[in-house]
């Protein structure tokens, strides 16, 4: 994205916690059991909400987080942390066919978001739980502010993050180019000369492809609209040995995903909340 001015860093700050405490004031109820808490710096307004509202109001509920950075901001809040194995064994497993919607709500930011709400995630290197935290919700609301929307992804952001088992990194880098990223790049910790470890011990590869693919005889290409598609993309991916999860968040969602069945992928939010400089919000559901 384009370099941010110190002045202009603030009334994006103030965006970011404008759209987050209205989807809290709009999405959040003392009744939750379980509530996902994604990761990134815009999340952190909306465990602000949250906190501000009082023990009385959110002491009955447990905040799945969905990495290290989120653990902390629930912990330092004075919410209740619970990791997604805890929630697993708490919640106990009601047979086949049953729902896997287990959190009543999940709320996360995003890298980018399109018209129909996929979202490219993976900036702050959690894409994996953040998936599993998503799937396991009945629905996410996303916290972004209006830079992070586009028509169609890979529109202002540059690349897909993908999370990689580091043995098979090289391997997976060298398919991403055949399915045609151009440039994909491990990568590396902003504090460090190594590569970035991933909260589950992994690498990430960001892979940038052309927002159109025209003319591509690809079997992920919409042959109507000679475009890829982001279900179909996060599938090709998705299917490169070494690929744990990509960081596109597509598919149906809400009541949607729960008339589809338990196995249904239900990742993509059902709102979005979008923050303006002028202390304003959108919305696009
Ligand atoms: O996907 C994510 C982390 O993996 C974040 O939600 C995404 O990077 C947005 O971060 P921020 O709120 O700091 O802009």
């Amino acid at each position: 994205m384009a370099a941010t001015g110190t002045a202009d860093l603030s009334l994006i700050e103030a965006a970011k916690r404008a759209a987050c405490q209205q989807a809290v004031k709009d999405n959040f109820s003392p009744s939750f059991k379980y509530v996902g808490i994604g990761s990134g710096s815009t999340i952190a307004y909306v465990v602000e909400a949250i906190a501000a509202l009082g023990p009385e109001v959110s002491a009955g509920v447990k905040f799945v987080p969905t990495g290290a950075g989120s653990t902390k901001l629930i912990r330092d809040a004075g919410l209740t942390v619970l990791q997604v194995p805890d929630l697993l064994i708490e919640v106990g497993f009601a047979g086949p066919g049953t729902s896997r919607q287990h959190l009543d709500i999940y709320f996360d930011g995003a890298d980018e978001v399109d018209a129909e709400l996929n979202c490219i995630k993976g900036g702050g290197a959690c894409l994996f739980q953040e998936k599993v935290v998503s799937r396991l919700s009945k629905k996410f609301i996303c916290v972004a502010d209006s830079r992070k929307k586009a028509d169609r992804l890979l529109t202002n952001w540059a690349y897909i993050p993908i999370e990689v088992s580091p043995i098979a990194a090289e391997l997976v880098r060298q398919a991403l180019i055949d399915l045609g990223s151009k440039d994909p790049a491990i990568r590396f910790s902003p504090s460090t000369t190594t590569h970035l470890i991933t909260d589950n011990h992994n690498y990430l590869i960001d892979a940038p492809f052309p927002t159109l693919l025209l003319n591509s005889q690809a079997d992920f290409i919409d042959p109507a609209r000679g475009l890829w598609t982001p279900d179909a993309l996060t599938a090709k991916i998705r299917g490169i040995l070494g690929v744990l999860e990509v960081g596109i968040f597509s598919g149906l969602t809400g009541p949607q995903a729960t008339a589809a069945g338990p196995d249904v992928e239900g990742v993509k939010p059902v709102k979005i909340y979008f923050g303006k400089p002028d202390g304003g919000f959108e919305t696009q559901e």
